[in-house]
């Protein structure tokens, strides 16, 4: 293929292979990253794939309306028989359409003292209430933590919530890790065309291709009861969450047949996973790296419970109110975004035509990785970036100063998070009701292991035991 003679440079590539060398983990981004400069091209199969490296090629590749859309992975849609599907994976007005529509729900509930706020406080008491079942013990951060975050997904969307041991819940959070992790043989295809030519038993060895069935049934299992009550139930007066919502949309589509026909129930339900898939692993292992960094810094840890106990009674419960006497539980809650960049590469997206940037050109179809982790390492806007210290978010005046440049846990531009401000409630109120309540630490003698896991895309905690001690324990009378 010819390419411009001004593409970034990158790894050798053999030509229908690909580079000869390839970014896994945060480890190959800053070797590359040191090789070749702060904006790489690399090659896989017949797809192109640029990776930027710093915050100011970012913005300027973001604010461009062609570098919008997202790669297309056919087993994505397989769900709707390989018709585009759901919101992080779709371009265009349909993807448009769906985005306005899912910040108009987040907005709606979850204005003010609402339906959301309500929900998330429920589900921190009875976190809080589990964790107290494991206080003094060398323990794992509990499966609990994953399922109230799962549990706000639900409430949003359907209004339902799940007990912590219920199978069902449990069964689909397990088929989530998996289909993350597994997920990386079924889009070879999509960079090797051949190997759609192969025998099926062949696929199926080879690129797991079974799991795409699996991820159909249950996706349809874990959301056909529910969309078949709202449908039985719903009252277009009185929505009560995305799936009544969506539900009165899709009815007024039908009304005009010549319009834009985006909404149907395998849309519906490929959307929900799309918010579970987004919302659920994300918010939950942020939440894990805040009690994993708290734990291991025993300074930051006291400070957070001197503000939290200043500010709130023992017997009071936190709210929203408190959040601005608490710039130092803030600023902590951004330090663990930026420490642990859990999005390490951002989500891909892809060049709808030839562009510039940074002096380049990037040829249409690319796709552009936004290395979050980088720029949340970067010392030209970070002094001492090694470094876990929720300080660099306050001011002199000890009030929470956020930072804009660099900083980009959520993705920036038009593709940026829909879940961002349901996030930020969540960890606020987990994190201050679990500080307000707990005491964590490394087990005697031990330190905590604050390197990710080794997986591609996200940056996971290892799972590993701690020691959770009750605070504020009253004498017995
Ligand atoms: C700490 C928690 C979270 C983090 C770190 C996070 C991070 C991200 C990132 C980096 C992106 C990609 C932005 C881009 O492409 O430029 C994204 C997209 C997205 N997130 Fe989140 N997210 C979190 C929570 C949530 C929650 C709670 C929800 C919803 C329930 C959610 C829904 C979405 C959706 C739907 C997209 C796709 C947006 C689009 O393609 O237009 N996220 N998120």
């Amino acid at each position: 293929e010819n390419l411009p003679d001004n593409v970034p440079k990158g790894p050798l590539s053999i030509p229908g292979l690909g580079s000869l060398d390839y970014v896994f983990y945060l480890s190959d981004m800053r070797r590359l990253r040191d090789k070749y400069g702060d904006i790489f091209l690399m090659k896989m199969g017949s797809k192109k794939m640029v990776y930027l490296c710093n915050y100011e090629l970012v913005k300027e590749a973001f604010s461009s309306p062609h570098v919008v859309n997202r790669p297309v992975f056919k087993f994505l849609f397989a769900i709707t028989d390989g018709q585009p599907s759901g919101i992080i994976f779709t371009q265009g007005e349909q993807w448009s359409s769906l985005r306005r529509f899912l910040l108009r729900q987040m907005r709606d509930l979850g204005m003010g003292k609402s339906y959301m706020e309500d929900a998330i406080i429920h589900e921190a008491r009875k976190l809080v209430k589990d964790l107290e079942k494991h206080v003094d013990k060398p323990t794992k951060i509990p499966k609990s933590v994953e399922v109230s975050v799962l549990n706000i997904v639900w409430r949003l969307v359907a209004n339902k919530d799940f007990g912590y041991d219920d199978k069902k819940v449990i069964d689909f959070m397990d088929f989530i890790h998996k289909t993350n992790a597994d997920a990386g043989f079924l889009v070879l295809p999509d960079f090797f065309p051949i190997l759609n030519y192969l025998p099926k038993f062949l696929r199926n060895c080879l690129l797991k291709e079974y799991l795409v069935d699996e991820f159909i049934k249950n996706c349809i299992d874990f959301t056909k009861e529910a969309i078949d009550e709202h449908r039985a139930n719903l009252d277009p007066d009185n929505p009560l969450d995305v799936i009544d919502h969506y539900l009165i949309e899709c009815d007024e589509q039908k009304k005009n047949p010549n319009g834009p026909q985006f909404k149907s129930e395998m849309d519906l339900t490929r959307t929900i996973f799309d918010l579970f898939a987004a919302g659920f692993d994300t918010t939950s292992n942020t939440l894990r790296w805040l009690i994993l960094y708290v734990a291991s810094h025993p300074e930051v840890q006291r400070k957070l419970h001197e503000q939290i106990d200043s500010v709130v009674q023992s017997d009071e419960e936190i709210s929203l109110n408190h959040k601005d006497s608490l710039p130092y539980l803030e600023a902590t809650i951004y330090e663990t975004h930026r420490y642990c960049s859990l999005v390490s590469a951002g989500v891909p997206h892809e060049t709808s035509k030839d562009i510039q940037l940074g002096g380049h050109t990037i040829p249409k179809g690319t796709h552009v990785y936004a290395c979050q982790a980088l720029c949340h390492e970067d010392p030209n806007y970070w002094k001492e970036p090694e470094k876990f210290q929720p300080e660099r978010f306050i001011d002199e005046n000890g009030k929470f100063k956020p930072q804009k440049e660099s900083f980009m846990p959520f993705g920036i531009g038009r593709r940026q998070c829909v879940g961002e401000a349901l996030a930020r409630m969540e960890l606020y109120f987990f994190s201050a009701m679990l500080l307000q309540k707990f005491h964590f630490a490394p087990p005697e003698g031990c330190t905590l292991d604050l390197e990710p896991k080794l997986v591609p895309v996200a940056h996971y905690s290892k799972d590993q035991d701690l020691i959770i001690t009750l605070r504020n324990v009253k004498p017995e009378e």
